[in-house]
């Protein structure tokens, strides 16, 4: 099979990329000591994001066939609700969790908003998801996560950053952005894609590799060279604009200036040309992706202990002071200083007559304590109580609407996740 993509930093020089990609090795495999500070294997996570059309899915099927032409099959997860047809199967698949029309029926949705709604369901039990993914960590050397084309996930919905975010504190982590290349050869579409890369980048801080998809249609050289010089992307822009209006204008300046501030972005990126449909450029992504993960090592991984270790040491402190509240609390309260409240209306102090202990009583065991011996309950406050088990139960029965398990049952050896009954029926169950 053809590797005749280059993998290249927009920066270097293509020719030298293009070469070393191919000296190479094909798929760099995860030793033993990669990716963990306990010398402990992890696999890394590639998560392909990109709008769609792009190529996503059909870029998992030639990566997951390429894997296991080399004896290391991935594990997959698919979050895409409305994925019709997926070429290769999928270890854990969120449409076996959700159901995403059902979601829109019952949420009174579109499809857009159905798919961000069954996703951010199906988050509510990601750390199950990823109990999975860590039990197989040690038998694979790649998850792939194929996602919906609605990038506006990744940009700025909750869900986006919980999921990548989740991953990248248990495993190596890695965001592919695949790139529609024949459709990005206008300027201003290129643009668009760009900002979209750069806005997905800064929201995950994750190691990053631009892959221009179906190369085998249109070659991805045009854009290697709109990122790396300025006046080859002003020089396409001035032309656009002629062939468009004769003349440049607000847009074409604004683009103009907008490269010039990519700029940055760009020289910090890594950009592969692939094709999923031909198999072309593997060697190059998966380079890409080994030199990413060794940056996930040196630069997230150490960023990420450091906010561990601030979060761990705020919570100390919150627990410190959260006991000397309470010590200061019983103090006032031993010595019956404390304000007249609640607690004083039965014989003073607490820790006297109080039987919840020796904090101030709250109203709700006030009435209890206070009708003691009382002949009856008057009929408004029985009301009150029934209303408060009516509220309690109901609470209790909306809790049970979010507690479906996630499943992972056996494909072919390898675990995968699986309805218990029909795919999708599981959750949300009809009203
Ligand atoms: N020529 C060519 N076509 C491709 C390539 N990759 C994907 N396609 C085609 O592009 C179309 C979209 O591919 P998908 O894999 O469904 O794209 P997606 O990004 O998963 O789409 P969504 O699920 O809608 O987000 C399909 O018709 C594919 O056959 C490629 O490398 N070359």
């Amino acid at each position: 099979m053809a590797e005749a993509s280059s993998a290249s930093s927009p920066t270097a020089d293509k020719a030298t990329a293009s070469a070393a990609a191919e000296a190479g090795p094909s798929t760099t495999p995860v030793t033993q000591d990669a990716g963990s500070a306990e010398g402990k294997k992890q696999p890394v996570v590639v998560i392909c994001i990109g709008m769609a059309g792009s190529g996503k899915t059909t870029l998992m099927q030639r990566l997951n066939s390429h894997l296991h032409s080399k004896n290391t099959p991935p594990y997959i997860l698919n979050l895409d609700p409305a994925v019709s047809h997926m070429p290769y199967s999928a270890n854990i698949d969120i449409r076996d969790t959700v159901d995403y029309k059902e979601v829109m029926k019952q949420y009174n949705l579109g499809p857009n908003g159905g798919i961000l709604t069954a996703l951010n369901l199906f988050t509510t039990k990601f750390d199950q998801v990823l109990g999975y993914v860590e039990k197989r960590a040690e038998d694979v050397d790649y998850v792939l996560v194929d996602t919906p084309g609605q990038i506006e996930i990744f940009t700025w919905s909750a869900s986006g950053s919980i999921i990548t975010d989740a991953i990248a504190s248990s495993l190596p982590t890695v965001v592919a952005y695949i790139v529609d290349t024949p459709r990005t050869t206008a300027p201003a579409t290129f643009m668009s894609n760009m900002l979209y890369a750069c806005s997905i980048l800064y929201k995950t801080r994750l190691p990053f590799i631009i892959v221009f998809n179906k190369t085998d249609v249109q070659p991805h050289d045009f854009a290697l060279e709109w990122m790396q010089d300025f006046e080859a992307y002003q020089a396409a822009l001035n032309d656009s604009a002629r062939n468009e209006s004769g003349e440049s204008g607000y847009m074409n300046s604004l683009m103009g200036s907008m490269c010039l501030v990519l700029e940055e972005f760009y020289n910090n990126l890594r950009a592969v040309g692939v094709s999923a449909m031909t198999g072309e450029g593997m060697r190059a992504f998966f380079d890409a992706v080994e030199e990413a993960r060794r940056e996930y090592e040196t630069d997230y991984r150490p960023e990420l202990d450091r906010l561990a270790a601030e979060k761990a040491a705020q919570t100390e402190a919150d627990k410190k002071a959260q006991l000397e509240r309470l010590m200061r609390d019983m103090n006032m309260s031993e010595g019956g200083s404390g304000a007249g409240g609640p607690s004083r209306r039965r014989g003073g102090g607490a820790g006297g007559d109080n039987p919840f202990g020796p904090h101030p009583r709250n109203e709700r065991e006030d009435r209890y304590l206070d009708d003691e011996g009382d002949d009856e309950i008057d009929e408004e406050e029985q009301d009150a109580i029934r209303r408060q088990q009516e509220e309690e139960e109901e609470a209790a029965g909306a809790e049970e609407l979010g507690r479906l398990d996630v499943e992972e049952p056996e494909i072919g050896g390898m675990p995968r996740s699986g309805p218990q009954g029909e795919r999708g029926q599981a959750w949300p169950r009809p009203m």
